[in-house]
């Protein structure tokens, strides 16, 4: 009898849209053990990775500078096809099942394809389900303005909305009505308000997989990821003239920021998430920084304003 396949988790959803947030706090599950994560971001200095607290017995390795839907397929079905050999330890392999994080750019369709299809993948995964993480505050706005949102919402097994916290709850149930209409097959789950249970890793009912038209080149190519790093500690008060200056950039054009920044005077690296409007407040990591790096992936962005906003973190 062969081996029965492993199992494969796609996680996708729009920049910033929870993803990650998701991802730690299903790693903390006894049910998570034994798990291999693949990171897919679309900036060129990698940070997610970093941003991933796991177990000893958890496995997370990264795909940087593209998305896997498009320029980096090739490396996911790399990765894929020697992971039970690279993620081994005394010649048994380390993990029992895969969840694939992909950017917030990605187009599932091609990647549920490669896992479908490429036969020396095929033999040895199967694709277990797929969840697409919603954000209840910003998710209307982001499905009008940006078309990848679409295609995520509908190749979504499950559909599970974050930040209902920062939503008052006629918008949630507005959202709510939107997603039913555009992928009526998928389970929808309030995250703030369920328990993450292993059935979240599997599909409510049969596998389905709808195509929608894709989104356009140009849709797709103005999309640009820019990263800024400074090696010295940063002065607190440039980070906080930085921090009260975001809403001269926020908007729709700057799709997501990220920062882990290198504070004087902190001995552990400071976290900052953007998300469109949405500022987050800072967070640290439990490591130190070792310099800090500004990752802003944005469409159509005044870029001089930009320049000069992150200007402010280092100007003398
Ligand atoms: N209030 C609130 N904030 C949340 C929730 N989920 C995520 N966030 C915040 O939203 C920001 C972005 O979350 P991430 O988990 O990094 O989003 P992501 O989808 O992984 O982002 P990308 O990898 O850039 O696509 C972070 O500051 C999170 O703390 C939630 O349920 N409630």
């Amino acid at each position: 009898m062969s081996a029965p396949r492993i199992p494969v988790v796609l996680l996708t959803g729009f920049l910033g849209a929870g993803k990650t947030t998701l991802l730690n706090r299903l790693l903390t599950r006894p049910v998570m053990a034994d798990t291999l994560v693949i990171i897919n971001e679309y900036g060129d200095a990698a940070l997610d990775h970093r941003l991933v607290t796991h177990a000893p017995e958890q496995v997370v390795t990264e795909l940087a500078g593209g998305c896997v839907c498009c320029a980096l397929r090739g490396d996911l079905a790399q990765t894929l096809r020697e992971a039970h050999w690279r993620f081994a330890r005394g010649g048994r392999r380390q993990f029992e099942r895969v969840v694939i994080e992909t950017t917030g750019l990605a187009d599932p369709a091609p990647v549920l394809r490669t896992l479908a299809t490429d036969p020396r993948i095929a033999e040895r995964y199967r694709l277990a389900c797929t969840l697409t993480v919603v954000d209840a505050f910003q998710g209307e706005a982001t499905l009008a303005a940006q078309p990848e949102a679409l295609l995520q919402i509908a190749a979504a097994d499950r559909l599970l909305i974050a930040k209902t916290d920062q939503a008052a709850p006629a918008q949630v149930a507005a959202l709510q009505a939107l997603l039913g209409r555009l992928n009526p097959f998928a389970q929808q789950t309030d995250l703030q308000a369920e328990a993450l249970t292993p059935a979240l890793l599997t599909p409510p009912g049969t596998l389905r997989l709808r195509s929608l038209p894709p989104p356009t080149a140009e849709q797709v190519h103005a999309v640009r990821s820019d990263s800024f790093t400074v090696d010295t500690p940063l002065a607190p008060e440039r980070v906080q003239a930085w921090l009260d200056a975001w809403p001269t950039v926020a908007g729709p054009a700057l799709l997501r920021m990220k920062a882990v920044l290198d504070i004087a005077g902190e001995h552990r690296a400071q976290v900052v998430h953007g998300v469109q409007h949405t500022l987050y407040p800072p967070d640290s990591l439990d490591a130190p920084a070792n310099g800090s790096t500004v990752v802003c992936i944005t469409r159509g962005i005044d870029a001089t304003r930009l320049t000069q906003w992150l200007g402010i973190l280092h100007t003398q």
